[in-house]
């Protein structure tokens, strides 16, 4: 696994402690223009995107740009080596992408999986030639306040060919405080979920990831609001 953001030099919170205030910079250990290219490429897919996600919602459609001004997006590429028992071998396990959007490129090997929600099943999702793969984030499902909600997914190895995939995760800025958007909200749909700040949430996963947890990795459902 690679990452590569979208900003030089991207701002973030130093820790996931809320009281700590400080910022650091994520720079680029590798920069490679080709990299840079498609990320800008996929980057204006993503907002047209929004902009049409913003319109489903009965909102303008530059509703969501400022938010991405000083954005943490970032390219991440991904390498599946084969193994001979897939069922033993970790691809990437069950998660939601907790960003604004996730636009997925992926080779002809297949292997990613979505949970269908009424009933847990696990779904492969077929490799469709030069097409992307579209998934709602957590922080869509906040703004909608669980109109579109972001669906949970895994990555199962191949047991005789590698894969290559590249997601492009278009995140907000790090002080962004993810909350229902008050044009969705009223009496009759109260807000689901308490404001919290995209920063905190990004570092506190980052540590977390490649960490043996004992309690939960840090989810948007923390932040629900109980009905
Ligand atoms: O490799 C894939 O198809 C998806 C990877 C993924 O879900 C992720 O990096 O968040
Ligand atoms: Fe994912």
């Amino acid at each position: 696994m690679f990452d590569f953001t979208v900003e030089e030099p991207t701002l973030v919170p130093a820790s996931p402690d809320p009281e700590d205030k400080e910022e650091t910079e994520w720079y680029n250990q590798w920069p490679e223009n080709a990299c840079e290219e498609y990320a800008r490429e996929v980057e204006n897919l993503a907002l047209k995107l929004m902009g049409l996600i913003a319109l489903g919602l009965g909102l303008l459609k530059d509703k969501f740009n400022s938010y991405f001004k000083d954005q943490t997006s970032f390219l991440r590429l991904n390498h599946y080596p084969p193994c001979p028992s897939p069922q033993l071998a970790l691809g990437v396990s069950r998660h939601k992408d907790g960003g604004a959007l996730t636009v997925l490129a992926q080779d002809d090997v297949g292997g990613l999986e979505v949970k269908r929600k009424i009933d847990g099943v696990w779904i492969r999702v077929k490799p469709t030639p030069n097409a992307f793969i579209i998934n709602v984030g957590g922080v869509i499902q906040v703004w909608s306040n669980k109109r579109y909600e972001s669906v949970e997914h895994r990555v199962m190895v191949n047991s005789k060919k590698e894969r290559f995939s590249i997601p492009y995760f278009l995140n907000p800025a790090h002080y962004t405080q993810v909350k229902p958007l008050e044009e969705l909200i009223n009496e009759q749909n109260l807000a689901k979920y308490k404001p919290y700040s995209w920063g905190k949430f990004i570092t506190h996963r980052k540590l977390s990831n490649f960490k043996k947890l004992n309690t939960e990795n840090i989810q948007i459902s923390h932040f629900r609001i109980s009905e």
